[in-house]
């Protein structure tokens, strides 16, 4: 079984949108949303990863990251591991550098069904963490 492990970053601002991106045609899960992110490489560290990705792909520079939480799920061809991190302070404008199609969801109107499986416990977990504060 190929073992996959990847950063993800929860992009939320002030007003409580995130951001998100959809996943091309020819990728694994296409047309799912999902946080921006990708695939950890020899020598990374997970929050290098989350840098560099999200770098590449939204075209922010991450001023700090939470760490949230590390899911595992199993896909029919692939065992995935998510290091899930909440940005909420970064520099520039997100935008799909990479051309994919992007949206900014109120956090309450984040709907798992749009996302791959792995992300029900993150999605899950964040909105559980506004109940703390509320
Ligand atoms: N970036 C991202 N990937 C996710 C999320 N949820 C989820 O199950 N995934 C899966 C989809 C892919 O199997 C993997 C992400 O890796 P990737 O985007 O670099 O991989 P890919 O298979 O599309 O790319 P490639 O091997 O063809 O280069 O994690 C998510 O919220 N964000
Ligand atoms: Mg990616």
């Amino acid at each position: 079984m190929k073992k996959v492990e990847i950063a993800v970053g929860i992009v939320r601002s002030h007003d409580g949108k995130i951001f998100i991106t959809q996943r091309g045609e020819s990728s694994h899960l296409a047309g799912f949303w999902e946080f921006p992110g990708g695939k950890i490489e020899p020598n990374e560290t997970p929050f290098e990863t989350l840098q560099r990705e999200i770098a590449e792909e939204i075209d922010i520079h991450i001023h700090k990251a939470k760490f949230l939480k590390t899911v595992q799920h199993q896909y029919n061809d692939r065992a995935l591991t998510i290091h899930a991190y909440l940005i909420e302070e970064w520099d520039g404008e997100p935008f799909a550098a990479e051309g994919q199609p992007s949206r900014w969801v109120d956090e309450e109107e984040l709907n798992a069904d749009e996302f791959p499986d792995a992300n029900r416990t993150i999605i899950e977990m964040l909105k559980n963490l506004d109940k703390d504060f509320n």
